[in-house]
């Protein structure tokens, strides 16, 4: 069973999206917006350390290994977990549009057990633009790049200014995180439409 609900189909007057002049070459591997990210940070023991590639256009290809404190099930990938790797691929897009977004809506399918050891094969691309509002849709393949589809979901990402993580973050991390001397993370952290 599976259907979009309707805050995810853009509205007539969207727009397709624009890829960035400035976004990384096609296979270009996306380094880790945020070290402490649980998707995509290598300061995260347990994380997923999700590795991430641009695509072509406005789309993305990432791979995520399940390890063992990623058990929902004995020997199967949590379902949260599952929709973190898909939220973080999807959530890489707005690298491409150089778009600061955060997830308004995710909708996920689950269609095949994901096992220990597995290779989550995922691609995204954005689909629409409306405004404020990205559209988009992600898939997590199993067995290979081509394998079967075991997880998919559908997206909304609002576009917000580097406020919203100022005033809402915790000022310790927000502090550290401007003081990274890592130049082009500190920039993908706060810089808004570069
Ligand atoms: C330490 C700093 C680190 C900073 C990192 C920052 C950037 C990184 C840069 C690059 C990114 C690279 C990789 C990113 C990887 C991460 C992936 C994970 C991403 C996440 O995991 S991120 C966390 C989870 N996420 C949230 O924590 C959001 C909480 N939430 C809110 O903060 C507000 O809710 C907000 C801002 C979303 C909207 O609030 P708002 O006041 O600005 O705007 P408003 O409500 O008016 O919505 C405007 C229009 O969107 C429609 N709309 C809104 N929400 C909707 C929904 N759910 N369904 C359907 N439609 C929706 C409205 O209906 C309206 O539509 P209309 O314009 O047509 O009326």
């Amino acid at each position: 069973m599976s259907g979009t609900s309707a805050a995810l189909t853009p509205p007539a007057d969207a727009i397709r999206p624009a890829r960035h002049p400035d976004a990384p070459a096609p296979g270009e591997l996306i380094g880790a917006h945020y070290e402490h990210c649980f998707g995509c940070g290598g300061g995260q023991a347990h994380g997923l350390h999700l590795e991430a590639r641009a695509g072509e256009g406005v789309a993305i290809t990432a791979e995520f290994t399940v390890r063992e404190a990623h058990q929902g099930a004995p020997g199967l990938a949590h379902g949260g977990v599952l929709a973190t790797a898909l939220d973080e691929t999807l959530g890489s897009l707005n690298w491409l549009l150089r778009v600061i977004a955060v997830t308004g809506r995710l909708e996920t399918d689950f269609r095949r057990p994901v096992p220990v050891g597995t290779v989550l094969f995922l691609e995204a691309e954005v689909t629409a633009v409306a405004g404020r509002k990205i559209y988009s849709t992600a898939t997590g393949r199993i067995g290979g790049p081509e394998g079967p589809v075991a997880v998919r979901a559908e997206a909304l990402f609002i576009e917000v200014k580097v406020d919203h993580f100022i005033e809402n973050g915790r000022p310790e991390e927000i502090r550290a995180a401007m003081n990274d001397p890592d130049q082009i993370r500190r920039a993908r952290a706060f810089e808004v439409n570069p």
